[in-house]
């Protein structure tokens, strides 16, 4: 049986790394700059108040104090939005956050520590020069590089670009999914037939896909017809796809669709040594990448977790492909079959340092896998552990916070 790290090595390297394009900042969100954003202009673009209160000129107010204050007529009111004025020597602008600075003023006096006079003001403390004024660049300079290559977009990133004016940066694109179930027992009926269930699967990897920061274009299931799910792989593959993700029909039954239909054009078909997620197929179809998922929930999401998310990731660019991995101490005993790398749901409690497994470890049990937060990851060569020992678990609550180590090793 193939390792799971060699399964994920082909993987990542059938969907590579996607074509740079050039983008809206809102449509980065979630996505990484594959060139650098140099600063246009100097933030902020003019000097002004960091307070609400008076601009005045340093020298007007030195010596103010309680006991002293200093008297200044009040010569304007510079609400933020305001041109830029000039302050005479000797007389106060009331100002308010943001506005910008007088020419002439070269510092601002809080309100606190006035009257708050509309004609007159009464100052009582002195200020050095340059209090509460953001000099403009004080915060970026024109022409430095801002936001380098590699830059995951996010809230803060979106607001500088806006704060530049920058309308368009370079990404590598979403990739673009083709979910497709397979099963003649699958239907979408509100009430399935005698033998019928519903699809989940097409539904959860939609799902998965998504959270990985890429897209599911299409979402679909197929009975187990070779030229039916030929015929719909071709039709869809028009609107440009990126990676084709089937679940179902790859074990050894007498109607394997998706092996039936797709071994013979050269995808292939092989056995991981992961628990659930044994049976999986890898290729190409078209201009597409395929991976092909076991049909069983819980095996199809964990070798989603395993293969697909972080190639997707990767395919993107993304700095952390990967879960990150925490170590944790095990409630109780468990057991995993020699030879193959078990992914066993649990339940972490990140601050005790505890992990519960959830559920028994066959990849039917879909209600154990929605309870559940984290992987238990038992190596291939442990067979039993204790409750007390300490584990790897992959955190599936956790969006790629730098981790010490991830779910790639
Ligand atoms: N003789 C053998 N039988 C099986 C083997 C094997 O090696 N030899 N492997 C087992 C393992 S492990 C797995 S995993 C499954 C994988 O089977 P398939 O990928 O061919 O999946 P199906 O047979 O189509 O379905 C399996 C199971 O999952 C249900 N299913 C499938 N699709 C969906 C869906 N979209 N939504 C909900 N449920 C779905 C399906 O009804 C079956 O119950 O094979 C084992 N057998
Ligand atoms: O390996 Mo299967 O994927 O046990 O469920």
């Amino acid at each position: 049986m193939r390792p799971v790290s060699e399964h994920q090595r082909r993987i990542a390297d059938l969907l590579g790394l996607l074509t740079p394009t050039r983008v809206a900042p809102a449509e980065a969100r979630g996505l990484v700059l594959a060139e650098p954003v140099t600063a246009p202009e100097e933030l902020p673009s003019f000097d002004n108040s960091a307070m609400d209160g008076y601009a005045v000129r340093a020298v007007d107010v030195a010596g103010a104090s309680e006991a002293a204050p200093v008297r200044l007529p009040v010569a304007a009111d510079i609400p933020a939005g305001a041109g830029i004025g000039v302050l005479e020597p000797g007389t106060a602008h009331r100002i308010m956050t943001g506005a910008p600075l007088p020419r002439g003023a070269d510092a601002v006096v809080e309100v606190e520590r006035t009257d708050a006079g509309t004609d007159v003001v009464t100052v009582s403390a002195a200020r050095e020069p340059g209090s509460f004024i953001r000099t403009a660049g004080s915060d970026v300079t024109a022409g430095t590089e801002v936001l380098p290559a590699g830059t995951l977009v996010g809230a803060a990133q979106i607001g500088l670009l806006a704060a530049l004016g920058v309308r368009a940066v370079v990404v590598r694109p979403r990739p673009r999914v083709l979910v497709c179930s397979t099963g003649s027992e699958l239907t979408d009926d509100p009430v399935p037939a005698a033998g019928q269930i519903r699809d989940s699967n097409s539904h959860m990897l939609a799902a998965a896909v998504e959270d990985a920061g890429a897209v599911a274009i299409r979402r679909l299931w197929v009975a187990d017809d070779v030229p039916t799910f030929l015929s719909t792989l071709d039709a869809e593959l028009e609107a440009g796809v990126d990676l084709v993700l089937t679940s179902g029909g790859v074990s050894a039954g007498a109607y394997e669709v998706v092996k039936d239909a797709l071994a013979p054009r050269g995808v292939e078909f092989t056995k991981v040594a992961l628990q659930p997620g044994m049976p999986q197929g890898s290729g190409t179809y078209g201009e597409a990448a395929v991976v092909c998922l076991p049909g069983n929930p819980v095996s199809s999401l964990v070798s989603f977790e395993v293969f697909v998310r972080p190639a997707l990731r990767a395919s993107y660019g993304h700095p952390r492909p990967h879960r990150p991995i925490v170590r944790a101490a095990l409630t109780e005993a468990i057991t995993s079959p020699g030879g193959k790398r078990q992914l066993r749901r649990g339940r972490l409690d990140a601050v005790a340092g505890a992990v519960r497994p959830w559920g028994p470890p066959g990849s039917g049990f879909l209600g154990w896998m929605a309870g559940a937060d984290c992987l238990i990851d038992v190596p291939e060569d442990v067979t039993e552990l204790a409750g007390g020992d300490p584990v790897d678990v992959w955190d599936l609550t956790s969006w790629g916070r730098p981790a010490t180590r991830s779910g790639g090793s």
